[in-house]
This record gives structure tokens, sequence and C-alpha cells, in this order.
């Protein structure tokens, strides 16, 4: 059997479904396109569940309805989708124009071998069985009204205060039927303000500061032991660099609604080259070369991402030595 994970997933015509939750703005997208930057698009491919909206924009604003509420939303269809993807089979599913608030054409969907669905709903009631690995992001409520209020009014192109208005009017929505979906993740990503002190030291030198921020990341120990882990065989030198700027891990284990997770912070920017050696070992495991963006620094979600994949990476090597 080839060590390569790539040629490995091709070969086993399994198909892995990733589900990826969370608020609007949240990051999804960029967690998913981690992801897909690892892996290669002819192994990864996503889907998102904004297309299955049942109202368009302006009858959601008519109906007083948010998109958050599950009965705006096909999650019928989407679990027969989920159900269709993972048995390897084509979907025709149906598509939501985000620049027009509109539907468009239904298309057809051939699954590959990763799948990553991404959603309000993604680990719903209903959808998370169908799911092989589940992620919810969860950045601090500040931090996702600045990204999305970015997002909407520079790329999408909406009016600010209206943005601000549909943030508002979501709130409650968010927490009755989106936050919940946390407890059944394999992973949560919470995204905080940095919590280092020095933060001044940090960016005072720099010409453009770069964003910081504290990111928790809690792994459920869930349904699997990693056989062959991947090893980090870590360069020492690259540890006593990082503390070129200021950068913090740190570790706990604790219970996270009810089962046991492994607790770890990571806050500031961790040096280039202890990141680099991270990720040489993944490139290794994957067994391709992979285009990873970097500045000289890494900021704590840039590792978190790359900490994500490694879990994941984990988990199909698990999977696919015990043919499950
Ligand atoms: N790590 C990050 N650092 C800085 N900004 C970020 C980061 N991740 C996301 N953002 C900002 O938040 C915006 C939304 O991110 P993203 O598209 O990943 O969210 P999403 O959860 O997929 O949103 P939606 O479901 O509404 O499409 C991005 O356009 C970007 O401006
Ligand atoms: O919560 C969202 C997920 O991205 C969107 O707001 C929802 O999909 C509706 O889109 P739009 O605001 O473009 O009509």
């Amino acid at each position: 059997m080839t060590s390569n994970l790539k040629e490995r997933l091709k070969e086993s015509g399994k198909t892995f479904l990733v589900g990826i939750a969370g608020d609007s703005g949240s990051g999804k997208t960029t967690f998913a396109n981690a992801i897909r930057n690892l892996l290669g698009n002819d192994i990864v491919s996503s889907i998102t569940l904004d297309d299955y909206h049942v109202y368009d924009r302006q009858t959601r604003w008519k109906l007083n309805i948010t998109p958050l509420h599950p009965e705006a939303n096909n999650l019928k269809l989407v679990e027969t989708h989920l159900m269709l993807l993972k048995k390897g089979e084509t979907i025709r599913k149906p598509t939501y124009d985000h620049s027009t608030g509109t539907f468009g054409e239904w298309e057809d969907f051939t699954p590959t071998p990763v799948v990553i669905v991404e959603g309000l709903h993604t680990l719903y009631d209903g959808l998370r069985n169908y799911l092989d690995f589940r992620i919810f992001v969860d950045p601090a409520r500040y931090i996702k009204r600045r990204w999305k209020i970015k997002r909407d009014v520079e790329e999408r192109g909406y009016n600010r205060q209206k943005v601000v208005e549909e943030i508002i009017r979501r709130e409650s929505d968010y927490k009755r039927y989106i936050d919940f979906q946390k407890i059944y993740a394999d992973v949560v990503i919470k995204i905080f303000p940095t919590a280092l002190q020095s933060v001044e030291r940090i960016t005072y030198l720099t010409e453009a500061p770069p964003e910081l921020y504290k990111v928790r990341l809690i792994l459920k120990s869930g349904d699997f032991v990693p056989t062959e882990p991947i090893k980090l065989d870590i360069d020492l030198s690259a540890f006593v660099r990082a503390s070129e700027k200021d950068f913090a891990l740190g570790f706990f284990s604790d219970y996270y609604y009810e089962k046991p997770a492994s607790f770890i912070d990571i806050d500031g920017l961790m040096n280039v080259e202890l990141f680099s050696t991270l990720l040489d070992i993944l490139k290794k495991e994957v067994g391709a070369d992979v285009e990873w963006k970097m500045n000289t620094y890494v900021n704590a979600i840039e590792v978190a991402k790359l900490l994500v994949c490694w879990r994941f990476l984990e988990l199909i090597k698990f999977r696919l030595e015990a043919e499950l």
C-alpha cells in the first residue's frame, strides 16, 4: 500500500464528509480552504448549505424570518443529499446567488474523495450523523461582527446599515438554532482577541500591525485513537527562534459538553520557520506539494488551521487503515 495519502484516498473509493458549521461570516470558508489547499482540488470539493434556503432574500424580509431558522432551509433535502454523497453518488442541487439574493439554476455535483459541507446548520439534528469529521467555528461576537460587516460591505456590496440591522436581528436565532451545534463537533475553534499583555511590544515595530488573535482549539477524544500518529520531529532551534515574537501555547484536558477533550490555546505570532517545520510534516503525509501562503509571522488562526488539518489527516489514516 502506498504511504501517499492522496493516492490512498483515491484508491479507496470512499467519500469522507467534513462538516463545518458556524455563524455567517465566522470563518467557515477560511477553514475549508485550508483543507482544500492541503489535499488539492482533485481530492477536496465543497458545497454550501446556503444553496438550500427556502426563501429568497426579499421573501425572508417580508416574512421576518432569518436564514438561521431551520424552517427557512430545506434540511430534508440536505439530509437526502448527504446520504447520497456518502455513497459517492452525484446529486442535483439548488443554488443561491448572494449577489442578487435569489436562486439560480439547479446543478449537478459529483463528490470527490473529500467533500466539505459548510453551513449554518451542518451539525443540525438529522444531518450530523452522515459526517465523518465535524467542525464548529466560534469567534467571539465582536470579531464575528467585524468580519461579517467587512465581508458583506466590501465583497458583497451590501449597505452597511442594513448589515448591522441584520446582525442584530439574527442574534437570538443564532443562540436558538446555531450555537448548540458545537456540542456535537469533533473540533471547536474558538477565536478571541489576543490575551498577550505585551501586544504593544509585538506591534509597534511593524509597519502594518498584524492581526492578533487567541484561538482555543477543543479536540474531542472522539471515536478514534490515531493508530499511527503523525509524529512531531521538531527542530528545537526553531522553537528558540519562535520566541522572537510573543507567542504562547497552552494545553489542558477537560470535559466539553460531557465528552473528554484536549484544549489547546494558541496566542500571538509563531515564527515561520517553526510553522514550516510543522507544515513539512503534513506535506510528507499528504505526499504532494502544498501551497500555503505565509507571512514572516503566522498568527494563531493559521496555526489552528494547520492543527485542524493535522487532526483530519489522522482521522483519514485511521479510517483507511481500519477500513472503516
Ligand atoms: N483568519 C481570518 N483573519 C481575518 N479575517 C478573517 C479570517 N477568517 C475570516 N475572516 C474575515 O471574515 C470574512 C468571512 O469569512 P468566511 O467567508 O470564511 O466566513 P463564512 O463562515 O464562510 O461565511 P458565510 O457562511 O457567511 O459565507 C472573510 O471575508 C474575512 O474578511
Ligand atoms: O447567513 C448567511 C450565510 O452565508 C447568509 O446571510 C444567507 O445565506 C443569506 O444570504 P444573503 O444575506 O446574501 O441573502
